[in-house]
């Protein structure tokens, strides 16, 4: 069954699609005097954050949405953030919030998190939101895990009935992930660190969501002939490492597994472009509803 068919679920291209028909959705709300506009708050210096923090504002432009930078000193105490984030919330030129994760350490994450006005929080990391998808009523979803939603979707394959595995049980993918494909009437198993046979999980699995940060950990061999394989993780190899480079590859062995998969998405150009276009869709939303 290698026959290296594999469609390429292209993120990029979709991403730029979803975000270039946000514009005129966007026009709508400024024609009434409301433009669409995003805080991102970005605590200390960690490189990868920096990057992403300015690809999302580089994106919100294209689409005409405004971008609010508020970035701050890592030794930034929990007391001073939650000030921060009050301004904001109070703030009625604000319609979404984003506190780009990790925090640093000593930041008490939870609780800045559960003080985000729920109506502004587009990440959908607040305990009401993640208590709605929960109930099946989502308000705003976790952007990652829709951004896979939609690839999966492009695919073609419908979850309804199939084995969906997902690799990984974070609050901001794996968790909400399983839980999307469990509404899509998967039958949906979450693996993890204490995962005791992961490759026989694998193996069964007709969708795979993988979401651990571990470079090429699913070698292709793994993949069960026509399964979907949504790659979210993102891992910079180190130059020293051999073929590496810095370049940048998934938590799955994307040329063994694209010729035993009937769909994948590439590391890059997949999850990553479609978390970001889904990102600011939910910040038009929030907009919308003001
Ligand atoms: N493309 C995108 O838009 C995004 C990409 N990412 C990327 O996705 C990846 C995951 O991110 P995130 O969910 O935040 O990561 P976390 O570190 O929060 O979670 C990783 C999960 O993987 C599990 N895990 C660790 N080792 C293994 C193993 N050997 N076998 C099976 N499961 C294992 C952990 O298990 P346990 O719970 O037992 O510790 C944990 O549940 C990262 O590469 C990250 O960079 C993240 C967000 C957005
Ligand atoms: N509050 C919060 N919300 C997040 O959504 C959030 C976060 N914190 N912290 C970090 C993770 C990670 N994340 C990514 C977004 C886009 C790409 C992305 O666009 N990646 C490009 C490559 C970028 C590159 O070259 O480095 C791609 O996959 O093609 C990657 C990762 C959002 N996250």
């Amino acid at each position: 069954m290698s026959d290296s068919t594999a469609k390429i679920l292209d993120g990029k291209a979709l991403s730029k699609h979803l975000i270039g028909e946000l514009k005129e959705r966007v026009l709508a709300c400024v024609e009434r005097g409301v433009t669409p506009c995003l805080a991102v708050v970005l605590v200390g210096e960690d490189p990868a954050s920096k990057v992403y923090v300015r690809s999302k504002e580089r994106k919100a432009a294209k689409a005409g949405i405004a971008t609010k930078d508020h970035r701050m000193s890592a030794d930034t105490s929990t007391e001073t953030l939650l000030g921060v984030i009050a301004e904001l919330n109070a703030d009625p030129a604000v319609h979404g919030i984003l506190v780009q994760l990790p925090l640093p350490e000593g930041i008490d994450e939870q609780r800045v998190l559960a003080a985000v006005d729920p109506a502004k929080d587009v990440d959908g990391f607040h305990p009401d939101n993640l208590g709605l998808l929960m109930l099946g009523r989502p308000r705003f979803v976790a952007c990652t895990p829709q951004g896979c939603m939609r690839l999966l979707a492009e695919s073609g394959v419908s979850p309804e009935g199939k084995r969906a595995l997902v690799i990984g049980r974070s609050t901001i993918v794996g968790k909400p992930v399983a839980q999307l494909l469990v509404q899509a009437n998967a039958t949906v198993t979450v693996a993890h660190s204490r995962t005791r046979d992961l490759e026989a999980e694998v193996r069964q699995a007709d969708i795979v969501v993988a979401a651990v940060g571990r470079p090429e950990m699913v070698p292709g061999a793994w993949i069960k002939p026509g399964a979907v394989v949504i790659d979210v993780g993102i891992n910079r190899l180190e130059p020293e490492q051999p073929g590496a480079k810095g370049r940048l590859v998934g938590d799955v062995h994307y040329a063994s597994a694209a010729e035993q998969a009937a769909a994948i998405t590439p590391v890059p150009g997949g999850v990553g472009p479609m978390t970001i276009a889904c990102l600011l869709a939910n910040v038009v939303e929030a907009a919308e509803r003001v």
